[in-house]
């Protein structure tokens, strides 16, 4: 077997990570060889890729066919599963959401914290919440919040761009995958990229220059490269994410309710956590109160969404008639069900369209 030639299939190919897109070019990070700095390739799509419509994202994993190192170009060949896939702001692969927030300038609202925390749980994407700005306020209120957020179920990471408290340990929590960087305006994220990438500026110029848009939309997405390892992914601003999770689902967007259900369910498996006899949800919590907010927001979208369904689908009947009659299954709730990959889709679509209105005059 050692002894037959070499099948052009198995030649080695290079493989890295799309950082960048722009029209029909990529800038591919090749893995680690040569390290370091690991060199970047301007790659366009085989042909035969465009052709079964494989498109490629900021985040793939890819492989490079016939790379030219010294004029640093190449040609994507192969584009490797995605473990995950966010349609808006298009990500491939990303691993986390961080959730950048300050306890003051502007000072927290903690409703406001809980709409963008559940917008981010929506995803299913592992979540990190971090305070900026922390050299504005004192020990005692930093320690307040610290252990209030807790019982939200996270571990705030506080630090200030200003003095440098905390970079470092917030480098360590990016240090591995692919992290979306989101917050209100304000907060300091470009603050905190500038700091921990100072090269980004620069990049983030060129793009724009080439592209004409700033760098603040949704529909130009570019990976920044850490020192210490990871790639951050900048998304913009905006004040109030619209929540678009079905009230089903709702209460996967809870840690404080993934932990209560760990136990013992709740008596019903459809249980909504209100006034159901056996609920082993309801109780005396702090962000209780947001989750039954949330909920009614939830129930009047789920009942919205399903009269639209009613008119679509006598539509479609009308349309069908006399012809062939297709019977879709339908999926029944099952007790926790994830979201589907459709829905996280929407999810996401959803917050990007908010992003692009907030951001584009
Ligand atoms: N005191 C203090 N101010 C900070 C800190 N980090 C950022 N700022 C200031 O906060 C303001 C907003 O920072 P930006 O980095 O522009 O915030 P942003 O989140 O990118 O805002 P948008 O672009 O509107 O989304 C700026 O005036 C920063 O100088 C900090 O750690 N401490
Ligand atoms: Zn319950």
């Amino acid at each position: 077997m050692s002894d037959r030639p070499l099948m052009e299939s198995e030649v080695w190919y290079p493989q890295g990570t799309v950082l960048a897109v722009q029209a029909n070019f990529y800038h591919v990070q090749l893995d680690s060889n040569p390290p370091p700095p690991t060199p970047s390739l301007l790659c366009t799509r085989r042909t035969r890729l465009k052709k079964v419509g494989q498109q490629v994202m900021v985040g793939d994993r890819v492989v490079v066919e016939e790379p030219d190192w010294e004029g640093n170009r190449g040609a994507i060949g192969e584009v490797l599963p995605r473990r995950t896939e966010l349609d808006r702001p298009p990500v491939a692969n990303a691993d986390r959401i961080l959730l950048l927030f300050t306890l003051d300038e502007p000072s927290l609202d903690p409703w406001q914290l809980s709409r963008f925390l559940v917008k981010a749980e929506s995803t299913q994407l592992s979540v990190e919440l971090c305070l900026n700005k922390c050299d504005l306020v004192n020990e005692q209120e930093q320690e307040a919040w610290r252990s209030r957020l807790r019982q939200w179920g996270y571990e705030p990471l506080l630090m200030s761009v200003k003095t440098g408290s905390g970079l470092e340990a917030l480098e360590q929590r990016l240090e591995r995958g692919i992290t979306i960087l989101a917050g209100p305006s304000g907060v300091g994220k470009s603050s905190t990229i500038n700091r921990l990438i100072p090269q980004a500026n620069l990049r983030v110029a060129q793009v724009s220059g080439k592209l004409g848009r700033g760098r603040h939309t949704t529909r130009h997405v570019e990976l920044f490269e850490l020192e210490q390892g990871g790639l951050l992914a900048d998304t913009p601003g905006f004040n109030q994410p619209q929540l678009t999770t079905t009230a089903q689902n709702l209460g996967d967007c809870f840690p404080e309710i993934r932990q209560r259900r760990d136990g013992n369910g709740c008596h019903f498996s459809d249980c909504r956590h209100r006034d159901e006899p056996g609920c082993q949800i309801r109780g005396d919590w702090e962000r209780y109160e947001h989750y039954l907010t949330f909920l009614e927001e939830a129930i009047a979208q789920d009942t919205a969404q399903q009269h639209s369904g009613e008119e679509e689908s006598s539509f479609k009947r009308k349309a069908q008639a006399g012809g062939e009659r297709r019977y879709e299954p339908k999926l029944a709730s099952k007790k926790y069900r994830r979201q589907s990959r459709r829905r996280q889709h929407q999810t996401l679509q959803e917050l990007c369209e908010e992003l692009d209105e907030h951001n584009e005059p």
